[in-house]
């Protein structure tokens, strides 16, 4: 196997921070962070007997697995390139979509398309009837593969995906499977003869499952270096076994967990490698669901220097730099503009093919020990079931003959008043029911950009439902610090869910509603606005609006 290099953790901190970081490290020392940790002891978060923690820590075997399963993964990505698949889409929410989308980015080099045996790789985690049919428009049926990637078996977005393209395509050997033993979606697939049910392990929750099944099955069929991820991850996990003065890992996790102390709840990302640029994508997930409950937890702002052009460098911020040995001239300025305004900057290094990997795995173990720091469970998520339940509430009333209240018409003065006043700590999360792509993140961050103009406070931005499954939780159990902008459209069609009595965008919009719902009923403030049916054009009607106000 080729070794990757261990990640390393540098920093820089004025006198109070450094002190406060030197204060939790002695303590993490004291209370034998790293050597618990891998002793697997649950009482590092919390008391014994707690649930969702003892039963949670298979993701520190994950890489090592991955490797023995390696040689089998590789077989079926052949197998199927070998029946003449071409692409492959991913259904699925969450921890089960977000970490193959990065592999992809990180993995896929356009100039090798057709050198190697691989498959494209097209993630549908959205309940936006656009959405679904853009990928129906991208893929032809025989020659595209179906992922469905559901650990529980049964998050509704998934299964209605599932059932969608059931229906314009019932062949069996063109799907594939990954979930845990014994779930709904193992009865599902072996009843409609799936291609494969690949297991994931029960004792890793969702957001810790990148380097498991969920990672590894579609980084096969994309053709990634499974070598290098894992073992990448193998290298950091390795090191996190390390004694504290060297264990790069548990160090970022005890930083973070004392600066967040200091009030900087706000862990701004910036990555160096264009390669790995998507990573904060994934790292938002693990950072809000991890953290994010019981008024605690801290806030992931992904890209938000992109936004503005600039770096906000508010005093709630804490920013982490994910370095990978590609220096960049606006990075390194940033950086120092962050530095002089005493912005704490934490440098995670990790190097070599296995960069992804390791950032997956280092990162899991900070942030468990970030949960140790905060003296919450890590593994858990108290307040992600709120807004299914609404949703369903929602879809309820629909079939009782009561229309979803319409969310009125996207209005600057209306936006103004929900940022009124708004400032760091406080922040703004634009929470966006439109079909995910690259285009609609860059109108999103001009729509960033133009509010960000107004306030210190951290503006984030989040395709719906995605959010719901990543930073969602913290919404709504993190500190009650939030103001909320839910923005829908009127989508070209409905289209029909096989088997449920609503279609697609009824289930968007009560996804929308639903949270919407919960967001006030945790007396936070929250506002729903339709930009209408051409949502680019209200988007951008919008940001001028607010830009000329
Ligand atoms: O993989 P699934 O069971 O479909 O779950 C998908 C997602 O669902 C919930 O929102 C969890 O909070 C996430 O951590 C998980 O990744």
């Amino acid at each position: 196997m080729t070794t990757s290099p261990a990640p390393a953790v540098r920093w820089q901190l004025d006198d109070e921070q450094r002190a406060a970081v030197a204060a939790l490290l002695d303590r993490a020392g004291a209370e034998r962070v790293p050597e618990r940790l891998w002793e697997r002891d649950a009482t590092l978060w919390g008391p014994a007997g707690q649930a969702e923690v003892a039963d949670r820590l298979g993701w520190l075997d994950a890489p090592y697995h991955g490797l023995e399963q390696r040689a089998a993964l590789e077989q079926l990505a052949t197998d199927v390139v070998a029946d003449g698949y071409t692409d492959v889409v991913l259904v699925g929410m969450g921890g089960s979509s977000l970490a193959p989308e990065v592999i992809w980015r990180w993995a896929h080099d356009p100039t090798a398309e057709g050198r190697h045996p691989h498959l494209h790789l097209r993630l549908l985690d959205s309940t936006d009837p656009d959405a679904v049919a853009t990928v129906d428009a991208a893929t032809d049926p025989e020659r595209t593969l179906v992922l469905v990637s559901t650990k529980s078996g049964g998050t509704v977005e998934t299964l209605s995906l599932f059932r969608h393209f059931w229906a314009r395509h019932p062949h069996g050997p063109s799907y594939v499977a990954v979930t845990d033993p014994g779930s709904g979606l193992e009865a599902l697939a072996r009843e409609h003869g799936f291609r494969s049910i690949l297991h994931g392990d029960p004792e890793i929750g969702g957001r810790y499952s990148a380097l498991s099944p969920f990672g590894t099955v579609p980084a096969a069929l994309i053709g990634a270096d499974l070598e290098a991820l894992l073992g990448g991850g193998v290298a950091a996990l390795d090191a996190s076994k390390l004694p504290l003065a060297d264990n790069a890992a548990v160090r970022l996790g005890v930083a973070i967990a004392a600066l967040a102390g200091l009030g900087r709840d706000k862990l701004v990302l910036r990555v160096e490698d264009p390669r790995l640029a998507w990573f904060g994508l994934w790292l938002e997930q693990l950072v809000a669901e991890s953290t994010g409950k019981h008024g605690h937890g801290l806030l992931p702002v992904v890209d938000e220097a992109g936004a503005g052009g600039g770096l906000a460098v508010g005093p709630d911020r804490q920013l982490l730099v994910l370095r990978s040995g590609t220096p960049d001239e606006a990075l390194e300025r940033d950086l120092q503009a962050a530095a002089d305004a005493g912005v704490p900057v934490l440098e995670l290094q990790v190097d070599g093919p296995g960069a992804l990997g390791a950032a997956f795995a280092a990162t899991e173990v900070a942030v468990a020990v970030v949960g140790w720091g905060l003296a919450i469970n890590p593994f858990d998520q108290p307040d992600v079931q709120a807004a299914k339940d609404a949703t369903k509430a929602v879809l309820a009333e629909v079939a009782g003959g009561t229309a979803i209240e319409p969310a009125p018409d996207a209005d600057a003065a209306a936006v103004l008043a929900l940022t009124d006043g708004l400032a760091a700590p406080g922040y703004l999360a634009i929470l966006a029911y439109l079909p995910p792509s690259d285009g609609a993140s860059a109108a999103l961050d001009r729509l960033r950009a133009a509010l960000g103009a107004r306030t210190d406070a951290a503006i984030t931005t989040g395709f719906g439902p995605r959010y719901l499954h990543s930073t969602g939780q913290l919404h709504k159990g993190g500190p009650p610090q939030g103001r909320f902008l839910l923005l829908e459209h009127d989508p070209r069609a409905g289209l029909p869910i096989p088997d449920a009595d609503y279609d697609f965008a009824t289930l968007l919009h009560a996804q929308s509603a639903g949270d919407h719902r919960t967001l006030v009923a945790h007396e936070r403030r929250a506002l729903r606005a339709s930009l209408g049916g051409d949502w680019l054009e209200g988007l951008d009607a919008l940001v001028t609006a607010i830009e000329e106000n």
